[in-house]
């Protein structure tokens, strides 16, 4: 099954203009690492293909099965800029909570949260309140509410922002295992150098527009010759905006 967008059109509100016009996206298996600078659009992307909003123009499918759709919200799970922590809720109880707002039984809710904190190894954390967590950690936490339906899309916005290098490292390793079990991710970050080499696909956009999207490969050949190892990814990054503000 492949989430799909097709010749959609977004913009916020009547007088504003369009953000994507006519915009067509598929998303490719395993993790897509979508980069771009600020205003490109892409937490819009991550919204219209979550269907946290409706587009103006065209349509948004995974499968069969329109945005519109109950089916739809089940599969694909996403995952805003910023997780706001509720004083009053452990990690498992907000895991739960979010997994009975999506249809599951308290129940189920419950036992599927302690799973879903499993995978985000966030296991010893499950009854520390959520105000009391790390930025990291509440951005796993998000990941794991992401993940309690079992969701076989995940879109994260930015979710590596603010984290340390050993949270970085943990959370690339939760993201290999899903991507190991089928799931496929979608991600955006500034950091370009942080996940692009590890990533199957890099889309890049600006102004609304797709610059490049293609295997990790295609992507860091862009990168102009002679740049030095550990920076190609940035290179490249930035030699596709250059050529990109020439069109
Ligand atoms: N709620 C909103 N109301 C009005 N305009 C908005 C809103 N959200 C985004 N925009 C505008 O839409 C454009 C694209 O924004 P978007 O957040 O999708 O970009 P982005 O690539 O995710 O940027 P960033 O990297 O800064 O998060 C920007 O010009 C932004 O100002």
């Amino acid at each position: 099954m492949t989430l799909v967008l097709s010749a959609c059109s977004y913009r916020y509100g009547r007088v504003r203009p369009y953000v994507l016009r006519a915009f067509s996206y598929e998303l490719p298996d395993g993790l897509t690492i979508l980069l771009g600078p600020n205003g490109a659009g892409k937490s819009t992307l991550l919204k219209l293909a979550a269907a946290v909003v409706v587009p103006q123009a065209g349509r948004v499918s995974y499968g069969n099965l329109s945005s519109r759709s109950k089916e739809f919200r089940r599969e694909i799970a996403w995952m805003p800029q910023s997780i706001t922590p509720l004083p009053s809720l452990t990690a498992r109880e907000y895991v739960a909570y979010v997994g009975w707002l999506k249809g599951l039984s308290r129940t189920d809710a419950w036992e599927r949260a302690q799973q879903a904190l499993r995978r985000v190894e966030l296991t010893e954390q499950e009854g520390v309140r959520t105000t009391q967590l790390s930025g990291g950690q509440i951005r796993r936490v998000g990941v794991a509410a992401a993940l309690v339906h079992d969701a076989r899309v995940l879109l994260l916005d930015e979710p590596t922002a603010g984290m340390d290098p050993r949270q970085r490292r943990l959370f690339r390793d939760v993201l290999a295992k899903l991507v190991e079990d089928g799931v496929q991710v979608l991600l955006s970050t500034h950091d370009v150098a942080d996940l692009a080499e590890e990533a199957d696909h890099v889309t890049v956009m600006d102004r609304g527009r797709v610059l490049l999207s293609g295997d990790t490969g295609a992507f860091l050949v862009e990168a102009p010759e002679g740049t030095a190892p550990g920076r190609v990814a940035e290179g490249a990054y930035t030699a596709l905006l250059e050529r990109g503000e020439q069109v």
